[in-house]
């Protein structure tokens, strides 16, 4: 273990990282922060939710001038929610030494931002759309930027983004030091990044997985049309904390969000095609405990850090294997424990175990919950309710009253009624989700492949129907109609839906 003295921080950010509680510093941190110190480029690779956000913030914090009110130091991120999560916490670990970043993203109202950058902050964390829009306008200076970082570099550096990388890039001093960061960094994307730097110093943490251990990995084997009744199911049995459920497509997590809403669970749903406002609410709800279950597509899969997520649901099966990392490392972050279920149509187990060969992780395969498991679940947590309750010990008053009822009635019958009064019991009213085709390993395969390649070859994903919906109600597996996903399978591909680059 290396403490963060031994890393030659200076005194106001040492006293910052006591005040965030953190003891000792995490082996990506150990790794990293001397090396870029010491003035290197680096990449950075490690687990999710193992401190990458200070590995590279630390060092960059120790480089500025915090008497100069010039852009010293940037930060691009893949979405807004990142880019202000970032900035949070490095406004954190500068505080001490007076350094003020600033989140620059889209959605914003542009003269307001204008106005904050006039301030002078010395760090500026970015998604790059605005970025680039701020840098034309020349409302964000690069000449006085000593440090760059490319947060979640993979992604950032995937087809989507790498025009608009090396637009920035370019436009930064070449004396500068460039820091990538991410949990997973395919080959190809390595490449690519090495070019676009002074020879890279790689610090890579040793680990035999992709993942993190104490995520429980699960999966469970079930055709399309009964993913939505499985999926309420299991949250009415081991009622997570909080949890995200992850979809491929924006319909369908309005879908599904509304489905979960209507059998009365706290859900909401964030994608790209809601307001940056709406984006924001939707999340400050969750980590305030207002929402319970967070629909998303990959619009939230990197970099969120939210305490008290103890479940992640891929309803659909991520295209990519990185995919799958980011997601399920939404929880089980800064060391504690988190569960992980997978929902695998018949078709996919293929694709399945290509996830689990590039991640060197293994599922454990888990049946599907039936309702009247469902149901026992909901009156555990009724049961867990009146247990609490009883420990508690303040019940002398209602004592009378109670004698009084078992004089007339069995106690099996009184603490029955008890938990049925309190068991919330879950409206099973139908819900529609549209289709959407399985993913095959092929086009997955070609997809890993497209990776990095030639300028305008973009990632695809096979074509999916959005038409015809299933009627996901009821109990289980009684539901007539078949799987229409499968019946309608076309060939040729089309773009994918999930908001591949979001907009900034
Ligand atoms: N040395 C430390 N001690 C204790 N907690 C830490 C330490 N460093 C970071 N953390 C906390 O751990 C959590 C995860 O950190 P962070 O978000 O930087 O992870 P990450 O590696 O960037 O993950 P991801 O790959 O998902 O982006 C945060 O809440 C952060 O404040
Ligand atoms: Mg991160």
């Amino acid at each position: 273990m290396t403490t963060f003295n031994e890393l030659n921080i200076s005194q106001p950010i040492m006293k910052a990282l006591e005040n965030m509680g953190f003891e000792e510093a995490t082996p990506i941190q150990a790794e990293t922060i001397p090396l870029a110190i010491d003035g290197n480029d680096v990449i950075g690779q490690a687990q999710t939710g193992t401190g990458k956000t200070a590995a590279f913030g630390i060092p960059m914090l120790e480089k500025i001038d915090a008497n100069q009110k010039k852009i010293q130091g940037l930060v691009v991120a893949p979405t807004r929610e990142l880019a202000v999560q970032v900035a949070e916490e490095i406004n954190r670990l500068g505080k001490g030494k007076g350094i003020r970043t600033m989140s620059v993203f889209g959605g914003q109202q542009m003269d307001r931002q204008i106005k904050a950058l006039k301030d002078g902050p010395q760090i500026v964390v970015a998604t790059p759309g605005r970025l680039l829009d701020h840098m034309r306008r020349k409302t964000i200076r690069t000449d006085h930027i000593k440090t760059a970082v490319l947060d979640e570099a993979d992604e950032m550096l995937n087809m989507g983004f790498i025009e608009d990388i090396r637009d920035i890039l370019k436009n930064i001093p070449d004396d500068r030091q460039t820091l990538l960061f991410s949990a997973t960094m395919p080959k190809e994307i390595r490449d690519i990044a090495t070019n676009l730097m002074n020879s890279p110093k790689e610090a890579k943490v040793k680990a035999k997985e992709m993942t993190v251990k104490n995520i429980d990995q699960y999966f469970i084997e079930i055709p399309e049309k009964h993913k939505f009744d499985t999926l309420t199911n299991h949250l009415d049995i081991y009622a997570p904390g909080l949890a995200i459920v992850f979809t491929r497509t924006k319909k369908r997590v309005d879908e599904v969000t509304d489905g979960l809403q209507t059998r009365g669970f706290r859900a909401e749903g964030i994608h790209g095609d809601l307001t940056q406002g709406k984006r924001m609410s939707v999340l400050n709800k969750f980590k305030n405990n207002r929402v319970d279950v967070l629909v998303a597509t990959d619009v939230a899969a990197r970099g969120l850090d939210i305490s008290g997520v103890t479940h992640v649901y891929n309803f659909d099966i991520p295209q990519d294997p990185e995919g799958y990392v980011h997601r399920i490392g939404r929880t089980g972050r800064a060391g504690r424990t988190g569960e992980a279920i997978s929902f695998i149509t018949p078709r996919e187990m293929a694709h399945l175990h290509l996830i689990e060969k590039v991640t060197k992780s293994k599922m454990k395969r888990m049946g599907p919950p039936t309702f009247q498991e469902a149901r026992r679940g909901q009156q555990q947590v009724a049961a867990d309710k009146l247990r609490k309750t009883i420990d508690k010990q303040e019940l002398q008053e209602y004592h009378e009253t109670a004698s009084e009822l078992l004089q007339d009635h069995d106690s099996v019958s009184v603490v029955a009624a008890a938990l049925k009064m309190l068991t919330k019991e879950r409206r099973n009213a139908p819900v529609n989700i549209s289709s959407v085709q399985p993913i095959s390993v092929k086009k997955a395969q070609n997809s890993r492949n497209n990776k990095g390649g030639k300028p305008g070859n973009k990632k695809f994903y096979g074509k999916r129907r959005q038409g015809g919906g299933h009627k996901q109600g009821g109990q289980g597996r009684n539901q007539g109609g078949r799987n229409q996903g499968g019946r309608n399978r076309k060939g040729n591909d089309q773009r994918n839906q999930n908001n591949r680059k979001p907009s900034n």
